[in-house]
């Protein structure tokens, strides 16, 4: 685990949440991105060496519409980058982890993400990051 990738924030309304935290921040989000795949629209906030990610739902089945209904907006993930992670999903797996993906999936702002179930991890659900480099950056 090489650090903190982001913090995702499950929220309401997405255009209301950019708001507050370009407000707390004292920066805008430096992108927006759908992910059809993970039912979201996210917004993605850079502080320092880590990020903010803002999840609003596009779906009601999506993980945040469950999540909100259940337990209201507020702190849904963290998420650390790796080097590999295909090595760490392994590594993980061996320690006991429960990965909740048996492969790697696309995510947002260019990575291959996976997750943990929270009920290894004392409560918190950890996403894995991996940037996705692409020929012109290595
Ligand atoms: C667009 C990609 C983006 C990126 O960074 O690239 C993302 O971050 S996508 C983020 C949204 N996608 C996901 O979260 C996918 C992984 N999540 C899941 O598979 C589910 O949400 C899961 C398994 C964590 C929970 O599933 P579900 O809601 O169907 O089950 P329950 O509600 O019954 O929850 C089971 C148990 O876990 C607790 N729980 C649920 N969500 C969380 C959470 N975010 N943090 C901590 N704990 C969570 C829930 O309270 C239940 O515990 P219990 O003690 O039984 O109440
Ligand atoms: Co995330």
């Amino acid at each position: 685990m090489n650090k903190i990738e982001h913090i995702g924030i499950a929220v309401k309304d997405l255009g209301l949440s950019c708001e507050l935290y370009e407000k707390l921040l004292g920066v805008p989000a430096y992108k927006h991105e759908q992910v059809a795949s993970e039912g979201v629209s996210t917004a993605f906030f850079k502080t320092g060496e880590s990020k903010i990610e803002l999840l609003a739902a596009t779906a009601d089945n999506s993980a945040i519409a469950s999540f909100i209904e259940k337990r209201g907006e507020g702190i849904h993930h963290i998420a650390f980058d790796v080097s590999d992670i295909y090595a760490e999903m392994e590594r993980l797996k061996k320690e006991g982890f429960t990965v909740l993906n048996q492969e790697p999936k696309l995510g947002a702002d260019n990575k291959l993400i996976c997750f943990l179930h929270p009920k290894g991890t004392n409560g918190v659900l950890v996403e894995l990051c991996q940037e996705i480099k692409s020929a012109s950056n290595g």
